[in-house]
Formats: C-alpha cells, structure tokens, sequence
C-alpha cells in the first residue's frame, strides 16, 4: 500500500489527530445508524446496550506531542475500544488515525457504514500494529513470561532493528529509570505487581513512541503501591515527548495524571476539559456522581433554575436558558422541622438510605428533589435519620453552581 496516494493533503501537524469510528454488531441496520446527530442520545443509548449487540465508537481525538489525555467513562463506554483502535488491535470501520502526521488506519470510502475489516482492499491505509510509533501499556498485554525484565524492554527496540548489544544498553538505561536496575534478570513471575508494571513502562518508552496508550495502567495494584506507582508515573509522563492517552475508571488516576479528560459515554464524547473544568461543571450523572456532586437539568431564568421536575431553585448568580444545577452533598443541610430566616431553598424530603461515607454519614434523599446530603454521625443521631424518615431539607442559593446546559 506504501505509494498510493493516501493521504493528499500534506499534514504536517505533530501528535495524535484520529477520528475513531468502531461499529461493532450484529444488527447492520443499527450498525448504519448515523452518529453525526448530538441531539439523539436514545441511538447510542440503544447501539450500547448489550441486548441487541451492537455497539458504536465515534470519538474524535486531538492529542498534542507532550500532552496526556485521561478517557473516563463507565463500564462498556468504548474507552479500551478506542485503545485498541489506535493500537491497531481493531480496525476502524470509518474516520481515520494520523500520528505525526503519518497515516495510520483509514477505511475506503469511509462512510461510517463499515463493520471493521483491514484487508487490504476495504482500506487506504492499514499500518500493522508493530510498525506504528505507538508503546502500549495494557492490563492484559503485559510483560512476555518468558523473557527477562531486560529483555523484554529490549524487544521493542530489537524490533525496530536496534543492535543486540545497543538495545540491551538501551533497556538497562529505562530500567535503571524506573528504578528497576536491580532486577534485570528476573522473570516477569519474580516481580511484584508494582514492579512488573513499572517494567511494561519502561518498555513501552524504550522505543522513544510518538504515543503512548495505557489501559487501566494502576488498577491491578494494591492501594500503597498504587500510590507510589501513580506519583512515578505522572513524572514518567511528564517526561514522556510524545502524546499519550490513558484509559481509567478511576478519577484521581485522571485527575493526577492527566492534563485534560474526555468523559466518554455510549461511545461518545459528552464532556472534555481540564480536572478543574469537568469537576467543577460536570455535564453527565456518570460525572456528577464521580466527584461526589447532586446534578440537575432544567431552565434557568434570572436567579432561579426551573428543574425538569418543576422544581425551582434558587440560585446567587443570574443566568438564563437551559442550565445544569449543582451542588454538593455537603450543602445540604437537613431539619426534623422546616427551617425559616436566610433565603435558602428548602424542601420535604424522605430518607431512603443513609451509609458511612469517609468521617461522615451520606443521606439518600427522595421527594420532589433526589438529592444526596452529607452529615455528621451526631447531627444523624439527632434527626434519628434512617430510612422512611421525613426530615426537611435546605440549600444556600450562593451553595447552588448554576451553569449552562
Ligand atoms: N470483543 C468484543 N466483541 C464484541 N463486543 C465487544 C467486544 N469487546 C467489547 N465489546 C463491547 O463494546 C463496547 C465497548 O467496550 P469497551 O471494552 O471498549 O468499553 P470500556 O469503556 O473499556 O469498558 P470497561 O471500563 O468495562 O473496560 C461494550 O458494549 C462491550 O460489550
């Protein structure tokens, strides 16, 4: 395929520009689906759900040389899948991959209709996963057995066609980097978890990789080494000249390590930012409920927000149009009686749950406004909250971030 003419616009731009396509399925019609439409959610909903077995990516990533970009989402979002496809461990069935202005995959007559196939002939491009500039650290792609930590640091550059004696100098040196010099020898079955995936670092960067993919890299450790592990790898990446994506579940793994998220939901992008940006405005319940916060939709006019369900909030800043309304647990304050004097909001509400959460008590709260309210055990014992209790509920209008939708 070298030689064809595929890509006829120069594209001298350096990092990670892809426009990932995955359709997955049995079900073609559902497959052919168009995905350009933001407004209808419901498709990717159904296209995700596991009943009628199909499932579409269709996520667009720009990722600056230099930059590391955390994909965040909840089980079944089409992160891996998206990992796999710039790997080139699945191909895409539409869009295309350029890294470092090398194109990687792209379909033929990329219409967004494929079902994903990379013989040659249904494609511009298929560059194999061993020939792209990409080093990988994936949860089930760890370390050969066989081979030694050395040695399995130096097969990526042996690949590449780096001399024996040089790839093992080179290895030695990206050991020594992760502060494995000492266990060169040993087998991938002699090393912690901690320290095999340090190992699957050091090799992943032994070829130098224009970008690199980790998947779930901390989730196989133990709380203590995760946290060692987490601290070495944010300088790792630091130091890392290439673009890299990371995959997590995890939010401080994102917010740590990555310089900006991409929360990906039914296999699409619903909200991208820094930590400060996604955490602060969060845009999704998945979101919301991550960094611990009550979400609401509705239409803000002035200084209120009318929810979906008709009930109005108050609020301290003006805004009008549709409008997310957030608060923390923690603003929630919560009376055996209805509380009067400061302008707040208040509410009856119905405790339906109450469960430990850190040196506090976390309260599920239905009735008109399902919202979560974090107290004190004490404050608990006082209002004898448990479940089928009423008690009555209040936020500050200056505790309520009210932001468009
Ligand atoms: N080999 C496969 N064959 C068919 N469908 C698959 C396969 N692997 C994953 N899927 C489906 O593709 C969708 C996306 O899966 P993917 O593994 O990319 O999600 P994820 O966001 O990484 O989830 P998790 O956090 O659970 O790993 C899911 O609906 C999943 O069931």
């Amino acid at each position: 395929m070298d030689g064809h003419p595929v890509n006829p616009e120069p594209h001298p731009q350096q990092g990670l520009d892809a426009h990932l396509v995955v359709v997955r399925g049995t079900n073609p019609k559902r497959g052919n689906e168009s995905a350009t439409d933001d407004s209808d959610r419901s498709t990717h909903r159904r296209n995700a759900s596991r009943d009628d077995q199909t499932f579409r990516l269709d996520l667009r990533l720009r990722v600056e040389p230099g930059e590391t970009v955390a994909l965040l989402g909840p089980n079944g979002a089409g992160k891996t899948t998206a990992l796999r496809a710039l790997a080139g461990l699945e191909p895409l069935s539409d869009g295309g991959i350029i890294l470092d202005g090398a194109l990687l995959d792209r379909p033929r007559n990329s219409t967004g209709t494929g079902t994903g196939n990379n013989s040659a002939n249904t494609r511009d491009r298929w560059v194999p996963p061993e020939h792209r500039r990409i080093g990988v650290v994936f949860q089930d792609y760890l370390l050969f057995p066989h081979l030694n930590a050395l040695d399995n640091v130096a097969f990526g550059p042996r690949r590449r066609g780096t001399g024996r004696a040089e790839a093992r100098g080179l290895a030695a040196d990206r050991l020594a980097r992760v502060g494995l010099a000492d266990f060169a020898k040993r087998r991938p079955s002699q090393l912690s978890g901690g320290q095999a995936q340090r190992v699957a670092l050091a090799r992943a960067l032994a070829t130098d990789p224009a970008l690199l993919l980790l998947d779930e890299p901390l989730a196989a450790l133990d709380a203590r080494t995760r946290l060692d592990t987490r601290v070495e790898l944010h300088r790792h990446l630091a130091g890392h000249a290439g673009a890299a994506v990371l995959v997590t579940h995890d939010p401080v793994d994102a917010l740590m390590l990555a310089d900006r998220l991409i929360v990906i939901e039914d296999g699409r992008a619903v909200q991208e930012g820094d930590a400060e940006a996604v955490t602060a405005r969060p845009r999704t319940d998945y979101i919301a409920r991550l960094v611990g916060l009550n979400l609401y939709r509705g239409t803000a006019s002035g200084r209120t927000v009318v929810l979906e369900s008709g009930t109005v909030l108050a609020t301290a800043e003006p805004l009008d149009g549709p409008a997310f309304a957030a608060f923390a647990p923690s603003a929630v304050a919560l009376f055996r009686d209805e509380p009067d004097g400061s302008p707040r909001n208040t509410w009856r509400a119905s405790v339906s749950g109450v469960h430990r959460h850190g040196d506090h008590l976390r309260v599920q709260l239905d009735g008109p406004l399902r919202a979560a309210a974090d107290v004190t055990p004490a404050a608990a014992a006082h209002l004898a909250l448990a479940p089928g209790r009423d008690v009555w509920a209040a936020v500050k209008a200056t505790e309520i971030r009210a932001y468009p939708a």
